[in-house]
């Protein structure tokens, strides 16, 4: 049977690749990395509680930059881990500086994130319990 499917030129092959590999690396870091699913657990509980409080379309926006941010923060991390290991598996104080610089870096954009959170849920959350307790 002749196929009728149009071929697949090298560049859109090249792009759809390059998705592919990003997949698998948004992949690797859901099955592997304990942090970062942390994270993605922490992100779909303030994406329910966005939805059950009602937040705003620019809440809605910044909530998602914020979420992006701590799970992109905690891949660099993972990558720059991986590359650390490649390089050295001795102790030296330059891979020790680029894990605690990449480490910290995740503390940064999670600890915003948590303010975040606090301004935007907690008080909702506040009026919710003087309405259920009162
Ligand atoms: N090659 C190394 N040289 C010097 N210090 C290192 C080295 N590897 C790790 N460390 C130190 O140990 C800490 C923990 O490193 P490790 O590779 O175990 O990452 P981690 O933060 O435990 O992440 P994960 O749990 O995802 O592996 C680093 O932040 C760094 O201070």
């Amino acid at each position: 049977m002749i196929s009728m499917a149009a071929p697949i030129d090298r560049s859109t092959r090249r792009l759809l690749a390059a998705f592919r590999y990003a997949f698998a690396g948004i992949g690797y870091l859901a099955r592997t990395q304990r942090n970062f699913q942390i994270h993605l657990i922490i992100g779909s509980i303030a994406i329910a509680l966005g939805v059950v409080l009602r937040i705003t379309r620019v809440e809605w926006m910044i909530l998602s930059l914020t979420i992006g941010m701590v799970l992109a923060a905690e891949g660099f991390n993972s990558a720059i881990e991986a590359v650390v290991d490649l390089a050295t598996r001795e102790r030296h104080p330059l891979a020790q500086i680029a894990k605690d610089v990449a480490a910290g870096t995740v503390l940064i954009c999670a600890c915003i994130a948590v303010v975040i959170g606090i301004f935007m849920f907690g008080p909702r959350l506040w009026m919710l319990w003087l309405i259920l307790t009162v």
